[in-house]
């Protein structure tokens, strides 16, 4: 499939027999060890795998409790002299510690770096801040970093492995509800710009992906609303059954039931695994996962990063982009309303706010059209083409100005 502006069911997941089976079949082996455990005891969830396969990049997503401090984990990675755990001031006290215990039985030295913790430091600055701690530790282009946190951390340690030394091992440890279903997976790293959001980065696969569902439950339920919007999303735009679940798990999910988190996390990481797994870097058929992104980029960026989340900017951002749908005629209006209220019983604002008082739709269209999918100056929206499918597609002016006009403030 080709993703390009336009035509009906270009960009569609929908038929495609690749995202309803498990992404492991078909995978190529690799060092990955098989976790074996034992049926779940004392309330813990066993432990799920699934793969991405991409080739000699494809590897493993480990999906339970209890995984962070398992060595078993971290098992057949590639060796090297060091490894080093970048973290954040709010996690690493949380977390590398339990990390660090489990790694030092397998790399001589384990260093850490505990970035400031923010979406306004995924910046060049703090990005430097793990390049100065690689050079003072002297670390050689075998070291394994290991990204411990929200995707803010897994997105710039990952871009701060495809860069140092041209190139070193890093694995995700995501410990936030969004990394776990969506950043910690598909090697998208990078930082922001002022004008522009994740304008500066590279595609980078980790060597593996480690999702401890026991770390959300410190997570503030702001952040873990933050999450279900990248959860939902999976639902318009691949799998419509995944959308019926998340109407009835929503209360179960926002309670953190285990059940209901792991099979969340699974379902979400499976549907991201076969998109990325048929396009890596986004040449067509991967756009479909930046549904709701192009405004809500604009958003984030425009109100200044960090003011909302990224999760609350793509769920207001999806309630747009279904709504700019709904006036095109792709689908009708109990769709949307279904959309905007498993959105807002996700916690998340269904309102997306005004950037700019004089000229709102103006502002929005201005920093839309640095958006990464815009092609000679035109914006392309990943719009839903009927319940499950989506498509990109270029839409005049006008028809984005109402929709805007419509659905801000
Ligand atoms: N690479 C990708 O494919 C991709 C996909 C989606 C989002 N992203 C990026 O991810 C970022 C958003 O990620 P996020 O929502 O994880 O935000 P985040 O990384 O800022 O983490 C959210 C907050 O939760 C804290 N935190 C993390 N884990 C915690 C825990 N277990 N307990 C308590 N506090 C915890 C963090 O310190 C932070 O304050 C954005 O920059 C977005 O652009 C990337
Ligand atoms: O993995 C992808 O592809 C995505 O689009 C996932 C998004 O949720 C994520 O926010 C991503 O970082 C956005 O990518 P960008 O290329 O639009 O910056
Ligand atoms: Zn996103």
């Amino acid at each position: 499939m080709a993703a390009r502006g336009g035509a009906r069911g270009c960009s569609t997941l929908a038929g495609m027999p690749a995202v309803n089976r498990p992404a492991s079949s078909g995978a190529p082996p690799d060092s990955s060890p098989t976790l074996h455990r034992a049926a779940p005891t004392g309330g813990r969830t066993p432990v799920q795998e699934v793969r991405i396969a991409l080739g000699e990049r494809s590897y493993s997503i480990f999906i339970g409790s209890g995984l962070l401090g398992d060595a078993a984990c971290y098992a057949g990675l590639p060796t090297a002299s060091a490894a080093l755990i970048v973290s954040n001031t709010t996690v690493a006290p949380l977390y590398a510690e339990r990390l660090r215990a489990a790694l030092q039985g397998i790399y001589p030295t384990v260093h850490w770096l505990a970035l400031p913790d923010g979406e306004q430091y995924k910046d060049w600055q703090t990005l430097n801040l793990i390049f100065d701690a690689l050079l003072q530790h002297g670390c050689d282009r075998k070291t394994v970093l290991f990204a411990l946190g929200g995707g803010v951390v897994g997105d710039m340690t990952g871009f701060a492995a495809a860069c140092y030394m041209r190139g070193v091992p890093f694995v995700q440890v995501p410990t936030t509800l969004l990394a776990q279903v969506d950043s910690s997976v598909g090697g998208k790293t990078g930082i922001n710009h002022p004008l522009g959001k994740n304008m500066i980065g590279a595609f980078y696969q980790p060597r593996r992906v480690v999702c401890d569902l026991d770390t959300l439950d410190t997570l503030p339920a702001r952040e873990f609303s933050a999450g279900l919007a990248e959860v939902i999303k999976y639902g318009p735009i691949a799998d419509m059954a995944f959308m019926d679940w998340l109407e009835t798990a929503m209360d179960a999910l926002r309670a953190r039931d285990r059940g209901a988190l792991a099979h969340a996390v699974r379902r979400s990481c499976e549907i991201k695994a076969a998109v990325v797994g048929q396009d890596e870097r986004e040449s067509g058929l991967r756009a479909i996962l930046n549904f709701g992104h192009t405004f809500g980029h604009a958003i984030e960026a425009g109100l200044g990063y960090g003011q909302w989340l990224h999760g609350e900017a793509v769920g207001a951002g999806m309630v747009l982009a279904a709504e700019l749908s709904r006036t095109l005629g792709l689908v009708d209006a109990a769709f949307t309303a279904r959309l905007v209220r498993l959105i807002e019983r996700a916690g998340l604002p269904v309102r997306a706010p005004v950037l700019d008082a004089k000229d709102n739709a103006g502002r929005y269209l201005e920093l839309m059209r640095v958006d990464k999918k815009a092609e000679g100056g035109a914006i392309r929206f990943v719009l839903i083409d009927g319940p499950g499918r989506a498509v990109l597609r270029a839409v005049p002016d006008a028809q984005v100005r109402a929709v805007i006009d419509a659905c801000c403030g």
